[in-house]
Protein backbone atom coordinates (compact mmCIF):
# COMPACT_ATOMS: atom_id res chain seq x y z
CA UNK A 1 0.00 0.00 0.00
CA UNK A 2 1.38 3.44 -0.85
CA UNK A 3 0.38 7.05 -1.06
CA UNK A 4 -0.43 7.52 -4.99
CA UNK A 5 0.70 10.94 -5.44
CA UNK A 6 2.41 12.23 -8.89
CA UNK A 7 4.77 14.20 -6.48
CA UNK A 8 7.41 11.55 -5.17
CA UNK A 9 10.64 10.60 -5.32
CA UNK A 10 11.35 6.99 -5.19
CA UNK A 11 14.46 6.11 -2.89
CA UNK A 12 16.45 2.40 -4.16
CA UNK A 13 17.66 1.16 -0.96
CA UNK A 14 21.24 -0.78 -1.65
CA UNK A 15 21.57 -1.61 1.61
CA UNK A 16 22.86 0.84 3.25
CA UNK A 17 22.69 1.47 7.15
CA UNK A 18 21.57 5.29 6.82
CA UNK A 19 19.21 4.51 3.78
CA UNK A 20 16.49 5.84 6.25
CA UNK A 21 18.06 9.02 6.86
CA UNK A 22 17.45 9.49 3.31
CA UNK A 23 13.53 9.72 3.38
CA UNK A 24 13.56 11.31 6.43
CA UNK A 25 15.76 14.23 5.25
CA UNK A 26 13.45 13.81 1.75
CA UNK A 27 10.02 14.88 4.30
CA UNK A 28 11.77 17.39 5.87
CA UNK A 29 12.37 19.10 2.75
CA UNK A 30 8.13 18.93 2.25
CA UNK A 31 8.54 16.17 -0.50
CA UNK A 32 6.97 12.68 0.20
CA UNK A 33 9.49 9.79 -0.42
CA UNK A 34 9.30 5.90 -0.49
CA UNK A 35 11.96 3.12 -0.46
CA UNK A 36 12.65 0.32 -2.54
CA UNK A 37 14.93 -2.84 -2.16
CA UNK A 38 17.03 -2.84 -5.40
CA UNK A 39 15.66 -5.72 -6.40
CA UNK A 40 12.05 -4.35 -6.23
CA UNK A 41 12.65 -0.76 -7.56
CA UNK A 42 12.01 -1.89 -11.37
CA UNK A 43 8.16 -2.76 -9.95
CA UNK A 44 8.24 0.04 -7.36
CA UNK A 45 8.94 2.36 -10.22
CA UNK A 46 6.43 1.93 -12.44
CA UNK A 47 3.76 1.80 -9.49
CA UNK A 48 4.65 5.14 -8.02
CA UNK A 49 5.24 7.09 -11.27
CA UNK A 50 7.97 9.18 -9.51
CA UNK A 51 9.36 12.71 -10.53
CA UNK A 52 12.82 11.66 -8.90
CA UNK A 53 15.01 9.29 -8.12
CA UNK A 54 17.35 8.80 -5.28
CA UNK A 55 19.93 5.82 -4.77
CA UNK A 56 21.29 5.12 -1.64
CA UNK A 57 25.02 3.04 -0.63
CA UNK A 58 25.31 -0.27 0.20
CA UNK A 59 27.80 -2.62 1.81
CA UNK A 60 27.92 -3.95 -1.52
CA UNK A 61 31.22 -3.18 -3.85
CA UNK A 62 30.26 -2.26 -8.02
CA UNK A 63 33.08 -4.25 -8.62
CA UNK A 64 31.60 -7.25 -7.50
CA UNK A 65 30.04 -9.66 -9.81
CA UNK A 66 26.72 -9.57 -8.28
CA UNK A 67 26.77 -6.64 -6.88
CA UNK A 68 23.68 -4.70 -7.25
CA UNK A 69 22.91 -2.50 -10.51
CA UNK A 70 20.41 0.31 -10.99
CA UNK A 71 17.73 -0.72 -13.44
CA UNK A 72 17.10 0.04 -17.06
CA UNK A 73 14.18 1.58 -16.60
CA UNK A 74 15.46 4.23 -14.50
CA UNK A 75 18.59 5.00 -15.71
CA UNK A 76 16.58 5.63 -19.10
CA UNK A 77 13.93 7.57 -17.95
CA UNK A 78 15.17 10.73 -17.79
CA UNK A 79 14.03 11.45 -14.73
CA UNK A 80 15.81 13.56 -12.10
CA UNK A 81 18.79 10.98 -10.35
CA UNK A 82 20.94 11.82 -7.37
CA UNK A 83 23.54 9.37 -6.47
CA UNK A 84 24.75 8.63 -3.18
CA UNK A 85 28.34 6.60 -2.60
CA UNK A 86 27.18 3.15 -3.93
CA UNK A 87 24.64 5.41 -5.76
CA UNK A 88 27.67 7.45 -7.32
CA UNK A 89 29.70 4.39 -7.92
CA UNK A 90 27.24 1.99 -9.61
CA UNK A 91 25.87 5.41 -12.08
CA UNK A 92 29.58 5.60 -13.27
CA UNK A 93 29.76 1.81 -13.67
CA UNK A 94 26.95 1.16 -15.52
CA UNK A 95 27.10 4.24 -17.93
CA UNK A 96 30.60 4.14 -19.17
CA UNK A 97 32.78 5.68 -16.22
CA UNK A 98 35.22 3.77 -14.04
CA UNK A 99 35.34 2.28 -10.72
CA UNK A 100 38.15 1.27 -8.90
CA UNK A 101 39.36 -0.50 -5.63
CA UNK A 102 40.78 2.30 -3.87
CA UNK A 103 44.27 2.02 -2.13
CA UNK A 104 42.87 3.48 0.88
CA UNK A 105 39.26 4.04 1.95
CA UNK A 106 37.95 7.15 3.61
CA UNK A 107 35.54 6.83 6.70
CA UNK A 108 34.02 9.57 8.56
CA UNK A 109 35.11 13.08 8.44
CA UNK A 110 36.48 14.68 5.42
CA UNK A 111 36.18 18.38 3.93
CA UNK A 112 35.54 18.71 -0.08
CA UNK A 113 36.07 21.70 -2.22
CA UNK A 114 33.91 23.61 -4.69
CA UNK A 115 34.94 24.14 -7.81
CA UNK A 116 31.91 24.84 -10.13
CA UNK A 117 28.61 25.77 -9.72
CA UNK A 118 25.90 23.42 -9.29
CA UNK A 119 22.36 23.51 -9.22
CA UNK A 120 22.53 21.29 -5.63
CA UNK A 121 24.63 24.09 -4.48
CA UNK A 122 22.44 26.63 -5.01
CA UNK A 123 21.82 29.71 -2.36
CA UNK A 124 24.77 27.63 -0.27
CA UNK A 125 28.01 26.93 -1.27
CA UNK A 126 30.07 28.68 -3.70
CA UNK A 127 33.07 28.32 -5.77
CA UNK A 128 36.41 28.16 -3.27
CA UNK A 129 34.85 27.11 -0.21
CA UNK A 130 35.54 24.10 1.82
CA UNK A 131 32.60 22.48 3.82
CA UNK A 132 32.81 19.29 6.31
CA UNK A 133 31.16 16.52 4.53
CA UNK A 134 30.99 13.00 6.57
CA UNK A 135 32.29 9.87 4.18
CA UNK A 136 32.42 5.85 4.26
CA UNK A 137 34.03 4.24 1.19
CA UNK A 138 36.65 1.85 -0.05
CA UNK A 139 35.93 1.95 -3.71
CA UNK A 140 36.34 5.03 -5.56
CA UNK A 141 35.19 6.90 -9.40
CA UNK A 142 38.08 6.94 -11.41
CA UNK A 143 36.99 8.14 -14.41
CA UNK A 144 33.23 10.27 -15.20
CA UNK A 145 31.04 8.83 -17.80
CA UNK A 146 30.12 10.74 -20.75
CA UNK A 147 28.61 13.83 -20.13
CA UNK A 148 29.73 14.62 -15.61
CA UNK A 149 32.12 16.79 -14.75
CA UNK A 150 32.88 17.22 -11.45
CA UNK A 151 31.90 20.11 -9.16
CA UNK A 152 33.52 19.33 -6.14
CA UNK A 153 36.83 17.08 -4.74
CA UNK A 154 38.37 15.81 -1.64
CA UNK A 155 41.82 14.84 -0.91
CA UNK A 156 40.60 11.28 -1.60
CA UNK A 157 37.86 11.58 -3.88
CA UNK A 158 38.47 13.95 -6.59
CA UNK A 159 34.81 13.62 -7.67
CA UNK A 160 33.32 13.79 -4.23
CA UNK A 161 30.39 15.87 -6.24
CA UNK A 162 29.36 15.60 -10.02
CA UNK A 163 27.07 16.41 -12.75
CA UNK A 164 25.49 16.25 -15.67
CA UNK A 165 23.27 19.47 -15.77
CA UNK A 166 21.06 18.27 -19.31
CA UNK A 167 20.51 15.02 -17.78
CA UNK A 168 19.86 16.20 -14.22
CA UNK A 169 21.87 13.32 -13.08
CA UNK A 170 23.89 14.75 -10.15
CA UNK A 171 26.64 12.08 -7.67
CA UNK A 172 28.31 12.36 -4.84
CA UNK A 173 30.67 9.98 -2.53
CA UNK A 174 29.99 11.28 0.19
CA UNK A 175 26.77 10.99 2.69
CA UNK A 176 24.50 13.96 2.40
CA UNK A 177 21.70 12.41 4.51
CA UNK A 178 23.83 11.80 8.27
CA UNK A 179 24.02 14.61 10.84
CA UNK A 180 27.82 15.04 10.29
CA UNK A 181 27.59 16.20 6.46
CA UNK A 182 25.78 19.43 8.69
CA UNK A 183 24.90 21.08 4.85
CA UNK A 184 23.69 17.28 3.52
CA UNK A 185 19.76 18.64 4.29
CA UNK A 186 19.73 21.09 2.18
CA UNK A 187 22.32 19.42 -0.54
CA UNK A 188 19.20 16.65 -0.66
CA UNK A 189 16.32 19.85 -0.56
CA UNK A 190 17.91 21.22 -3.61
CA UNK A 191 17.67 18.18 -5.40
CA UNK A 192 14.19 17.44 -4.55
CA UNK A 193 13.35 21.06 -4.75
CA UNK A 194 15.31 22.45 -7.09
CA UNK A 195 16.16 19.83 -9.44
CA UNK A 196 12.94 17.83 -9.51
CA UNK A 197 10.91 20.94 -9.26
CA UNK A 198 8.42 19.60 -6.81
CA UNK A 199 7.01 22.37 -4.52
CA UNK A 200 7.49 21.01 -0.87
CA UNK A 201 4.01 20.97 0.47
CA UNK A 202 3.90 17.54 1.83
CA UNK A 203 3.08 17.78 5.65
CA UNK A 204 1.55 15.88 8.41
CA UNK A 205 -1.60 17.67 7.71
CA UNK A 206 -1.04 16.52 3.79
CA UNK A 207 -0.69 13.15 4.92
CA UNK A 208 -3.51 12.76 7.17
CA UNK A 209 -5.73 13.86 4.28
CA UNK A 210 -4.33 11.77 2.09
CA UNK A 211 -4.28 8.96 4.50
CA UNK A 212 -7.80 9.13 5.00
CA UNK A 213 -8.94 9.06 1.32
CA UNK A 214 -7.09 6.23 0.72
CA UNK A 215 -8.36 4.33 3.63
CA UNK A 216 -12.12 5.02 2.26
CA UNK A 217 -11.00 3.57 -0.93
CA UNK A 218 -9.67 0.81 0.29
CA UNK A 219 -12.14 -0.45 2.75
CA UNK A 220 -15.37 0.96 1.23
CA UNK A 221 -18.24 0.20 3.19
CA UNK A 222 -16.61 -2.84 5.17
CA UNK A 223 -16.06 -3.44 8.51
CA UNK A 224 -12.58 -3.24 10.27
CA UNK A 225 -11.22 -3.76 13.42
CA UNK A 226 -8.01 -1.70 14.86
CA UNK A 227 -5.56 -3.95 16.97
CA UNK A 228 -5.38 -1.29 19.84
CA UNK A 229 -2.55 -1.72 22.21
CA UNK A 230 -2.33 1.68 24.25
CA UNK A 231 0.97 2.74 21.91
CA UNK A 232 1.44 6.13 20.13
CA UNK A 233 1.20 4.02 17.02
CA UNK A 234 -2.13 2.17 17.38
CA UNK A 235 -3.45 4.84 18.80
CA UNK A 236 -2.75 7.22 15.80
CA UNK A 237 -3.92 4.83 13.19
CA UNK A 238 -7.18 4.33 14.88
CA UNK A 239 -7.82 7.92 14.87
CA UNK A 240 -7.19 8.14 11.63
CA UNK A 241 -9.04 5.33 10.34
CA UNK A 242 -11.99 6.37 12.51
CA UNK A 243 -11.64 9.60 10.97
CA UNK A 244 -12.30 8.16 7.60
CA UNK A 245 -15.24 5.48 8.27
CA UNK A 246 -16.73 6.13 11.57
CA UNK A 247 -18.65 3.79 13.39
CA UNK A 248 -17.64 1.11 10.59
CA UNK A 249 -14.22 0.75 12.75
CA UNK A 250 -14.51 -1.41 15.98
CA UNK A 251 -10.81 -1.47 18.46
CA UNK A 252 -9.61 -4.51 19.91
CA UNK A 253 -7.08 -4.89 22.85
CA UNK A 254 -5.59 -8.23 23.61
CA UNK A 255 -4.89 -8.83 27.04
CA UNK A 256 -2.39 -11.70 26.21
CA UNK A 257 -0.46 -11.92 29.96
CA UNK A 258 2.79 -10.38 28.70
CA UNK A 259 1.79 -6.86 29.86
CA UNK A 260 3.17 -4.75 32.07
CA UNK A 261 1.83 -3.86 35.70
CA UNK A 262 -1.58 -2.38 35.30
CA UNK A 263 -1.37 -1.42 31.56
CA UNK A 264 -4.90 -3.28 30.40
CA UNK A 265 -6.80 -1.13 33.39
CA UNK A 266 -5.19 2.14 32.18
CA UNK A 267 -5.01 1.71 28.69
CA UNK A 268 -8.80 0.93 28.21
CA UNK A 269 -10.03 3.68 31.28
CA UNK A 270 -7.73 6.28 29.43
CA UNK A 271 -9.08 4.57 26.01
CA UNK A 272 -12.45 5.30 26.69
CA UNK A 273 -12.36 8.44 28.89
CA UNK A 274 -11.18 10.56 25.43
CA UNK A 275 -12.77 8.58 22.59
CA UNK A 276 -16.38 7.49 21.30
CA UNK A 277 -14.77 4.33 19.64
CA UNK A 278 -16.01 1.13 19.96
CA UNK A 279 -13.21 -1.12 22.25
CA UNK A 280 -13.43 -4.63 22.99
CA UNK A 281 -11.34 -5.92 25.61
CA UNK A 282 -10.34 -9.00 25.32
CA UNK A 283 -8.34 -11.61 28.15
CA UNK A 284 -6.32 -14.04 26.31
CA UNK A 285 -4.01 -14.46 29.02
CA UNK A 286 -4.79 -18.26 28.98
CA UNK A 287 -4.66 -18.46 25.39
CA UNK A 288 -1.08 -16.94 24.83
CA UNK A 289 0.50 -18.44 28.29
CA UNK A 290 -0.62 -22.20 27.42
CA UNK A 291 1.06 -21.98 24.05
CA UNK A 292 4.57 -20.00 25.11
CA UNK A 293 4.88 -23.33 27.47
CA UNK A 294 8.49 -24.80 26.41
CA UNK A 295 9.04 -22.09 23.88
CA UNK A 296 12.81 -20.64 24.56
CA UNK A 297 13.75 -19.79 20.85
CA UNK A 298 13.21 -16.00 20.18
CA UNK A 299 11.85 -16.40 16.31
CA UNK A 300 9.40 -19.45 17.78
CA UNK A 301 8.14 -16.90 20.60
CA UNK A 302 7.84 -13.92 18.00
CA UNK A 303 6.11 -16.26 15.22
CA UNK A 304 3.29 -17.77 17.72
CA UNK A 305 2.60 -14.39 19.36
CA UNK A 306 1.97 -12.97 15.72
CA UNK A 307 -0.23 -15.70 14.85
CA UNK A 308 -2.15 -15.84 18.02
CA UNK A 309 -2.83 -12.48 17.70
CA UNK A 310 -4.63 -12.92 14.25
CA UNK A 311 -6.82 -15.85 15.89
CA UNK A 312 -8.11 -13.60 18.47
CA UNK A 313 -8.72 -10.74 16.03
CA UNK A 314 -10.45 -12.76 13.76
CA UNK A 315 -12.79 -14.47 16.57
CA UNK A 316 -13.66 -10.92 17.57
CA UNK A 317 -14.67 -10.31 13.42
CA UNK A 318 -16.82 -12.62 13.68
CA UNK A 319 -18.55 -12.09 17.38
CA UNK A 320 -19.02 -8.37 15.47
CA UNK A 321 -20.55 -10.19 12.23
CA UNK A 322 -17.36 -9.97 10.44
CA UNK A 323 -14.85 -7.53 9.63
CA UNK A 324 -13.18 -7.68 6.08
CA UNK A 325 -10.01 -5.36 7.35
CA UNK A 326 -7.79 -5.56 10.37
CA UNK A 327 -6.28 -2.07 10.59
CA UNK A 328 -2.61 -2.23 12.58
CA UNK A 329 0.05 0.70 13.92
CA UNK A 330 2.89 -1.02 11.89
CA UNK A 331 5.60 1.52 11.22
CA UNK A 332 8.63 1.82 8.35
CA UNK A 333 11.08 0.42 11.20
CA UNK A 334 9.02 -2.42 11.97
CA UNK A 335 8.75 -3.33 8.36
CA UNK A 336 12.34 -2.94 7.56
CA UNK A 337 13.76 -5.24 10.08
CA UNK A 338 11.33 -7.94 9.61
CA UNK A 339 12.01 -8.55 5.94
CA UNK A 340 14.99 -9.55 4.31
CA UNK A 341 14.93 -9.69 0.34
CA UNK A 342 16.83 -12.45 -1.15
CA UNK A 343 20.22 -12.17 -2.95
CA UNK A 344 20.18 -9.05 -1.22
CA UNK A 345 22.36 -7.45 1.53
CA UNK A 346 19.68 -7.26 4.61
CA UNK A 347 19.19 -9.65 6.66
CA UNK A 348 15.94 -10.68 9.06
CA UNK A 349 16.85 -9.14 12.51
CA UNK A 350 14.03 -10.34 14.30
CA UNK A 351 10.13 -10.68 13.19
CA UNK A 352 7.88 -7.73 14.37
CA UNK A 353 5.17 -9.63 15.25
CA UNK A 354 2.79 -6.95 13.37
CA UNK A 355 4.61 -8.10 9.91
CA UNK A 356 6.99 -10.84 9.99
CA UNK A 357 5.36 -12.69 12.90
CA UNK A 358 2.06 -13.03 10.84
CA UNK A 359 0.98 -16.00 10.10
CA UNK A 360 1.05 -16.98 6.29
CA UNK A 361 -2.50 -17.24 5.77
CA UNK A 362 -4.97 -14.65 6.78
CA UNK A 363 -8.67 -13.46 6.03
CA UNK A 364 -8.52 -10.36 6.93
CA UNK A 365 -6.62 -7.75 4.83
CA UNK A 366 -4.11 -5.23 5.92
CA UNK A 367 -4.92 -1.47 6.59
CA UNK A 368 -1.63 -0.38 7.36
CA UNK A 369 -1.70 3.73 7.13
CA UNK A 370 1.41 4.34 9.17
CA UNK A 371 3.79 1.97 7.39
CA UNK A 372 6.08 4.17 6.01
CA UNK A 373 6.39 6.37 8.48
CA UNK A 374 9.27 7.10 11.43
CA UNK A 375 8.35 6.84 14.94
CA UNK A 376 8.51 10.80 15.84
CA UNK A 377 6.90 11.56 12.79
CA UNK A 378 3.77 9.39 14.22
CA UNK A 379 4.16 11.53 17.13
CA UNK A 380 3.66 14.71 15.21
CA UNK A 381 0.97 13.16 13.34
CA UNK A 382 -0.82 12.07 16.72
CA UNK A 383 -0.16 15.70 17.62
CA UNK A 384 -1.57 16.90 14.01
CA UNK A 385 -4.72 14.67 15.20
CA UNK A 386 -5.04 16.10 18.61
CA UNK A 387 -4.36 13.09 20.19
CA UNK A 388 -3.53 13.78 24.02
CA UNK A 389 0.27 14.22 25.34
CA UNK A 390 -0.13 11.08 28.10
CA UNK A 391 -0.46 8.59 24.52
CA UNK A 392 2.22 10.46 22.70
CA UNK A 393 4.66 10.48 24.61
CA UNK A 394 4.32 7.20 25.80
CA UNK A 395 7.54 4.88 25.42
CA UNK A 396 6.56 2.19 22.57
CA UNK A 397 6.05 -1.36 24.05
CA UNK A 398 6.27 -4.09 21.81
CA UNK A 399 3.23 -6.26 21.20
CA UNK A 400 5.20 -9.73 21.96
CA UNK A 401 5.84 -7.58 25.41
CA UNK A 402 7.12 -9.25 28.38
CA UNK A 403 7.45 -12.42 26.69
CA UNK A 404 10.54 -11.32 24.58
CA UNK A 405 11.87 -9.78 27.77
CA UNK A 406 12.19 -12.87 29.31
CA UNK A 407 14.95 -15.03 27.55
CA UNK A 408 14.15 -18.67 28.15
CA UNK A 409 11.11 -20.11 28.56
CA UNK A 410 7.88 -18.15 29.55
CA UNK A 411 5.53 -18.82 32.91
CA UNK A 412 2.50 -16.84 34.28
CA UNK A 413 5.08 -16.61 37.62
CA UNK A 414 7.73 -15.14 35.48
CA UNK A 415 5.81 -12.46 34.02
CA UNK A 416 4.51 -11.53 37.65
CA UNK A 417 8.76 -11.38 38.92
CA UNK A 418 9.22 -8.90 36.02
CA UNK A 419 6.08 -7.09 36.13
CA UNK A 420 6.85 -6.12 40.03
CA UNK A 421 10.88 -5.41 38.44
CA UNK A 422 9.46 -3.43 35.70
CA UNK A 423 7.28 -1.37 37.85
CA UNK A 424 9.49 -0.35 40.09
CA UNK A 425 12.04 1.09 37.70
CA UNK A 426 9.79 2.94 35.76
CA UNK A 427 8.52 4.49 38.73
CA UNK A 428 12.24 5.80 40.12
CA UNK A 429 12.31 7.07 36.13
CA UNK A 430 9.14 9.00 36.42
CA UNK A 431 10.16 10.11 40.26
CA UNK A 432 13.58 11.44 38.55
CA UNK A 433 11.90 13.49 36.16
CA UNK A 434 13.86 11.11 33.63
CA UNK A 435 10.65 9.68 31.48
CA UNK A 436 10.48 11.97 28.87
CA UNK A 437 14.59 12.40 28.56
CA UNK A 438 14.15 8.52 27.53
CA UNK A 439 13.11 6.75 24.42
CA UNK A 440 12.24 3.35 26.07
CA UNK A 441 13.00 1.91 29.25
CA UNK A 442 12.13 -1.66 30.96
CA UNK A 443 13.19 -4.65 32.94
CA UNK A 444 14.42 -7.90 31.68
CA UNK A 445 14.72 -11.26 33.92
CA UNK A 446 17.25 -13.40 33.13
CA UNK A 447 17.15 -17.12 33.04
CA UNK A 448 20.37 -16.94 35.14
CA UNK A 449 20.29 -17.84 38.96
CA UNK A 450 23.02 -16.16 41.27
CA UNK A 451 24.26 -16.62 44.73
CA UNK A 452 23.29 -14.00 47.28
CA UNK A 453 23.21 -13.34 50.50
CA UNK A 454 20.12 -11.62 52.17
CA UNK A 455 19.28 -11.45 56.31
CA UNK A 456 22.35 -13.88 56.93
CA UNK A 457 21.05 -16.13 54.49
CA UNK A 458 21.62 -17.61 50.95
CA UNK A 459 20.03 -16.81 48.18
CA UNK A 460 19.75 -18.47 44.63
CA UNK A 461 17.61 -16.12 42.83
CA UNK A 462 17.66 -14.80 38.91
CA UNK A 463 19.06 -11.94 37.99
CA UNK A 464 17.45 -8.89 36.18
CA UNK A 465 18.74 -6.64 33.54
CA UNK A 466 17.71 -2.76 33.33
CA UNK A 467 17.66 -1.19 30.37
CA UNK A 468 17.02 2.56 28.82
CA UNK A 469 18.00 3.93 25.52
CA UNK A 470 17.87 7.29 23.74
CA UNK A 471 17.22 7.18 20.30
CA UNK A 472 14.56 9.15 17.73
CA UNK A 473 13.50 6.20 15.80
CA UNK A 474 14.41 3.28 17.07
CA UNK A 475 16.49 2.60 14.12
CA UNK A 476 19.94 3.35 16.33
CA UNK A 477 20.17 3.90 19.97
CA UNK A 478 22.54 4.90 22.83
CA UNK A 479 22.59 3.82 26.34
CA UNK A 480 20.49 6.17 28.66
CA UNK A 481 23.54 7.51 30.91
CA UNK A 482 21.98 7.16 34.68
CA UNK A 483 24.29 8.35 37.64
CA UNK A 484 25.20 5.29 39.65
CA UNK A 485 23.02 6.69 42.64
CA UNK A 486 19.83 6.04 40.75
CA UNK A 487 20.76 2.60 39.22
CA UNK A 488 22.10 1.82 42.56
CA UNK A 489 18.56 3.08 44.39
CA UNK A 490 16.48 1.05 41.57
CA UNK A 491 19.00 -2.11 42.12
CA UNK A 492 18.16 -1.98 45.94
CA UNK A 493 14.11 -1.76 45.67
CA UNK A 494 13.98 -4.35 43.31
CA UNK A 495 16.27 -6.63 45.13
CA UNK A 496 14.24 -5.74 48.52
CA UNK A 497 10.82 -5.99 47.15
CA UNK A 498 10.76 -8.30 44.59
CA UNK A 499 11.14 -11.95 45.40
CA UNK A 500 12.76 -14.24 42.73
CA UNK A 501 15.37 -11.49 42.14
CA UNK A 502 18.62 -11.37 44.07
CA UNK A 503 20.76 -9.14 41.65
CA UNK A 504 20.40 -6.44 39.10
CA UNK A 505 22.80 -5.30 36.61
CA UNK A 506 22.38 -2.36 34.08
CA UNK A 507 23.01 -2.96 30.06
CA UNK A 508 25.78 -0.94 28.61
CA UNK A 509 24.98 -1.85 25.31
CA UNK A 510 23.91 0.41 22.07
CA UNK A 511 21.83 -0.23 18.48
CA UNK A 512 23.95 -1.39 16.68
CA UNK A 513 25.64 -3.46 17.77
CA UNK A 514 22.63 -4.54 20.40
CA UNK A 515 18.97 -4.27 19.68
CA UNK A 516 16.90 -2.89 22.05
CA UNK A 517 14.64 -5.62 23.24
CA UNK A 518 16.66 -8.72 24.02
CA UNK A 519 15.11 -11.52 21.71
N1 LIG B 1 -2.02 -5.78 23.11
C1 LIG B 1 -2.38 -5.51 21.85
N2 LIG B 1 -3.68 -5.58 21.48
C2 LIG B 1 -4.04 -5.30 20.22
N3 LIG B 1 -3.20 -4.95 19.25
C3 LIG B 1 -1.90 -4.87 19.55
C4 LIG B 1 -1.41 -5.14 20.87
N4 LIG B 1 -0.07 -4.96 20.87
C5 LIG B 1 0.26 -4.59 19.63
N5 LIG B 1 -0.82 -4.54 18.82
C6 LIG B 1 -0.86 -4.19 17.38
O1 LIG B 1 0.45 -4.32 16.82
C7 LIG B 1 0.89 -3.06 16.30
C8 LIG B 1 2.37 -2.88 16.45
O2 LIG B 1 2.73 -2.78 17.80
P1 LIG B 1 3.73 -1.65 18.25
O3 LIG B 1 4.11 -1.90 19.65
O4 LIG B 1 4.79 -1.53 17.20
O5 LIG B 1 2.87 -0.33 18.11
P2 LIG B 1 2.06 0.42 19.23
O6 LIG B 1 1.89 -0.47 20.39
O7 LIG B 1 0.81 0.93 18.64
O8 LIG B 1 2.98 1.63 19.56
P3 LIG B 1 4.33 1.59 20.39
O9 LIG B 1 5.39 1.20 19.40
O10 LIG B 1 4.47 3.00 20.84
O11 LIG B 1 4.19 0.61 21.47
C9 LIG B 1 0.09 -2.05 17.08
O12 LIG B 1 0.05 -0.81 16.41
C10 LIG B 1 -1.24 -2.73 17.21
O13 LIG B 1 -2.00 -2.60 16.02
O1 LIG C 1 5.25 -3.95 18.10
C1 LIG C 1 6.36 -4.42 18.09
N1 LIG C 1 6.44 -5.72 17.77
C2 LIG C 1 7.57 -6.41 17.80
O2 LIG C 1 7.58 -7.60 17.51
C3 LIG C 1 8.74 -5.65 18.17
N2 LIG C 1 10.03 -5.99 18.33
C4 LIG C 1 10.69 -4.85 18.72
N3 LIG C 1 9.84 -3.84 18.80
C5 LIG C 1 10.15 -2.44 19.14
O3 LIG C 1 10.84 -1.89 18.03
C6 LIG C 1 11.90 -1.01 18.46
C7 LIG C 1 13.23 -1.53 17.95
O4 LIG C 1 13.47 -2.74 18.64
P1 LIG C 1 14.73 -3.67 18.46
O5 LIG C 1 15.93 -2.76 18.51
O6 LIG C 1 14.68 -4.62 19.60
O7 LIG C 1 14.58 -4.32 17.14
C8 LIG C 1 11.81 -0.99 19.98
O8 LIG C 1 11.04 0.12 20.34
C9 LIG C 1 11.11 -2.30 20.31
O9 LIG C 1 10.41 -2.26 21.55
C10 LIG C 1 8.63 -4.29 18.47
N4 LIG C 1 7.45 -3.69 18.41
N1 LIG D 1 28.85 3.66 1.74
C1 LIG D 1 28.88 3.13 0.52
O1 LIG D 1 27.94 3.21 -0.26
C2 LIG D 1 30.11 2.34 0.20
C3 LIG D 1 30.14 1.83 -1.21
C4 LIG D 1 31.20 0.75 -1.42
N2 LIG D 1 30.86 -0.39 -0.63
C5 LIG D 1 32.58 1.30 -1.03
O2 LIG D 1 33.16 0.85 -0.07
O3 LIG D 1 33.09 2.17 -1.69
MG1 LIG E 1 3.34 -1.28 21.38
Amino acid sequence: MSIQTSESVLIVDFGSQVTQLIARRVREAGVYSEIAPFNAAEEAFKRMKPVGVILSGSPASVLDENGPRIPDVILESGLPILGICYGQQALMHQSGGEVLLGDSGEFGRAFIEIQDDCALFDGMWEVGEKHQVWMSHGDKVTRLAPGFRPVASSPGAPFAVIANDEKRIYAMQFHPEVVHTPDGGKLLKNFVRHVCGLAGDWTMAEFRKTKIEEIRAQVGDKRVICGLSGGVDSAVAALLIHEAIGDQLTCVFVDGGILRMGEAEQVVSLFRGHYNIPLVHVDASTLFLKGLEGVTDPEKKRKFIGKTFIDVFEDEAKKIGGAEFLAQGTLYPDVIESVSFTGGPSVTIKSHHNVGGLPERMNMKLVEPLRELFKDEVRELGRELGLPEIFVGRHPFPGPGLAIRIPGEVTRERCDILRKADAIYLEEIRNAGLYDAIWQAFAVLLPVKTVGVMGDGRTYDSVCALRAVTSTDGMTADIYPFDAAFLSRVATRIINEVKGINRVVYDYTSKPPGTIEWE
